[in-house]
């Protein structure tokens, strides 16, 4: 069966299902294989939306629309694509979370490749199973820190789908040149270990002397096998991701979306939050909850904002309040910090604040920042403390799926009575509230890791540099303009993601010349002709022509 040409009919890459005309259907010995009717694409894809909508259940939606691209690829995106804020919770924050959560028991079909323990000394090999012709992008956890979910070992898998699923519809990268990886380093979850339906190897996560040898593995063979390769490290957990990025940045392209990707999405909402409030960078005092990999790398790119005001590191550091599970982080609290924590750790307290109410009493600060991934922990009492004190708040409750959020958009509106900026990991809808329509931003990665990505890989770049995701975010910000900016918007509409992704690439790709990083030569007269020409978009025309 696999050599007949019929075979098309099982290859999502390749499939058009009623779409393929009657040419096609005699070409390819399809005749009497499907119904008589040939549907354009747009046909298909109103079926396909009426049977998305006709589930009630998210979950549900989520393996409709995962089957659908494993059907028919060029569907899956063309739906996608031209249904954007109906389908991205779906595909990504924050049914994704629910799908990992239930990845074991919901499987259908395999996506993507799997490196554990017991592979060591053979991923280089195994990488030749992989059936594309190449490879552009990766996507690689170890499921440690999925979302602010916790560990999910392989569960994981769903993120990385995910994430490239938004590369795809979000910038252009072309569906079978993208690769979703899991490295099973164990789980430390005894829910999963105990599970009969969890897919990955039954053990508790090994020691550092095995997890970092089998990630070196991985990469060495995956930039030996694909050397254009651009890889992304994502939802891996703390004592991990930020060795792993200081080991490989240099040496390899390759980004951590949770550090770098959320750093720079949040120094884009805070610009615009800052143009918002009308106070300069330096009058603010930025409190975070959650000193984790997304608290730090957000932190590490607002740092850019006092560098360019002319503020020194030392200076800048006294405008942030880091607060974790034991309150205020000093040098003086007495337990040993981690280096990323010691950065931001403050000096000048002779005294414990052991709680986040107790900080925001203290502080008084013009902006709250929510990376701890524990639900509700921005409670009425702390946001009422704060916006007494502050006239327009700035509050991002940023914690992924929606459960972790640290209040809802609802709550910060009402407990600010109206006056507060808002933005959120996972999107919330509207909000009504005292005859006036609140639209929360949705400070999410997703606006920037697939324009950087698609920049930093099209031009060949060596590595991706600090300077370009603050690029990215400058550009990202540069979509909301002053009008909008005054009535509290500070992220661009969703359905816009194409456009900002283009134009992040291409000041990416920019930065990337300026800086010596692109390798690419010649350098393309027309940067964003260059990278319109080289994105995807889902279409049959381009099919079974020659
Ligand atoms: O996936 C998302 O929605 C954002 C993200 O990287 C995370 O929460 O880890
Ligand atoms: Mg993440």
């Amino acid at each position: 069966m696999q050599n007949k040409p019929s075979f098309v009919l099982r290859n999502p890459s390749a499939n058009k299902g009623t779409g393929f005309n009657d040419e096609e259907r005699n070409k390819l010995a399809l005749k009497g294989l499907l119904p008589p009717k040939v549907e354009t694409l747009q046909e298909q894809s109103d079926r396909a939306l009426s049977q998305f909508t006709s589930f009630t259940n998210n979950l549900e939606k989520y393996i409709f629309l995962n089957c659908l691209r494993d059907r028919n690829e060029t569907l899956f995106y063309y739906l996608l694509m031209n249904n954007l804020e109906l389908m991205f919770p779906i595909i990504y924050t924050p049914t994704v979370g629910e799908a990992c959560q239930k990845f074991g028991n919901e499987f259908r079909f395999a996506q993507g490749m799997y490196f554990a323990t017991q592979d060591k000394g053979s991923i280089r090999s195994m990488m030749d199973n992989w059936p594309a012709d190449g490879v552009d992008i990766i996507v690689v956890s170890d499921g440690s820190r999925i979302l602010g979910l916790g560990d999910l070992g392989t569960n994981g898998m769903g993120i990385p789908v995910g994430k490239l699923q938004l590369y795809v519809a979000g910038a252009g990268f072309h569906p079978t040149r993208t690769l979703p990886v899991i490295i099973d380093a164990g789980t430390n979850t005894k829910k999963y270990l105990e599970d009969k339906y969890y897919l990955g190897e039954r053990h508790t996560r090994v020691a550092d002397d095995q997890y970092y040898p089998l990630v070196d593995e991985f990469l060495q063979a995956a930039f030996d096998k694909w050397p254009n390769v651009l890889v992304q490290f994502e939802d891996i957990s703390n004592d991990h991701c930020f060795k792993l990025l200081d080991d490989y940045r240099d040496k390899f392209l390759c980004f951590n979306d949770d550090i770098q990707g959320t750093g720079s999405v949040i120094l884009s909402g805070f610009i615009n939050s800052v143009r918002a409030v009308q106070k300069p960078i330096t009058e603010q005092r930025m409190v975070f909850l959650g000193a984790g990999s997304a608290g730090i790398g957000v932190a590490d790119c607002i740092m850019s904002l006092f560098e360019e005001a002319g503020v020194s590191k030392e200076q800048a550091r006294k405008s942030f309040w880091f607060v974790d599970s034991k309150g205020l982080i000093t040098t003086t609290r007495g337990d040993t910090l981690t280096p990323q924590k010691r950065a931001y750790a403050r000096e000048d307290y002779d005294y414990q604040l052991k709680s986040l109410l107790e900080v925001v009493r203290d502080v008084k600060p013009t902006a709250l920042i929510g990376l701890s991934g524990i639900g509700a922990s921005f409670t009425q009492e702390i946001i009422e403390e704060m916006s007494k004190h502050v006239e327009k708040p700035i509050i991002f409750a940023l914690s992924n799926p929606t459960t972790n959020a640290e209040c809802t958009a609802e709550q910060a509106y009402q407990w600010t009575d109206g006056r507060c900026i808002f933005a959120s990991g996972s999107p919330f809808k509207p909000v009504e509230y005292k005859n006036h329509t609140f639209v929360p931003g949705q400070g999410n990665n997703m606006y920037i890791f697939p324009g950087l990505g698609l920049g930093a890989h099209l031009c060949r770049s060596k590595h991706v540099t600090d300077a370009m995701i603050i690029t990215a975010a400058k550009t990202l910000s540069k979509f909301v303009d002053d009008s909008e900016v005054v009535t509290g918007k500070i992220y661009p509409g969703l359905q816009h993601i194409r456009e900002i992704s283009t134009k992040i690439a291409v000041r990416v790709i920019e930065k990337a010349y300026e800086e010596g990083m692109a390798q690419l030569t010649p350098r393309p007269t027309d940067i964003e002709a260059f990278v319109r020409m080289n994105q995807y978009n889902p279409s049959y025309d381009q099919k079974f022509n020659n």
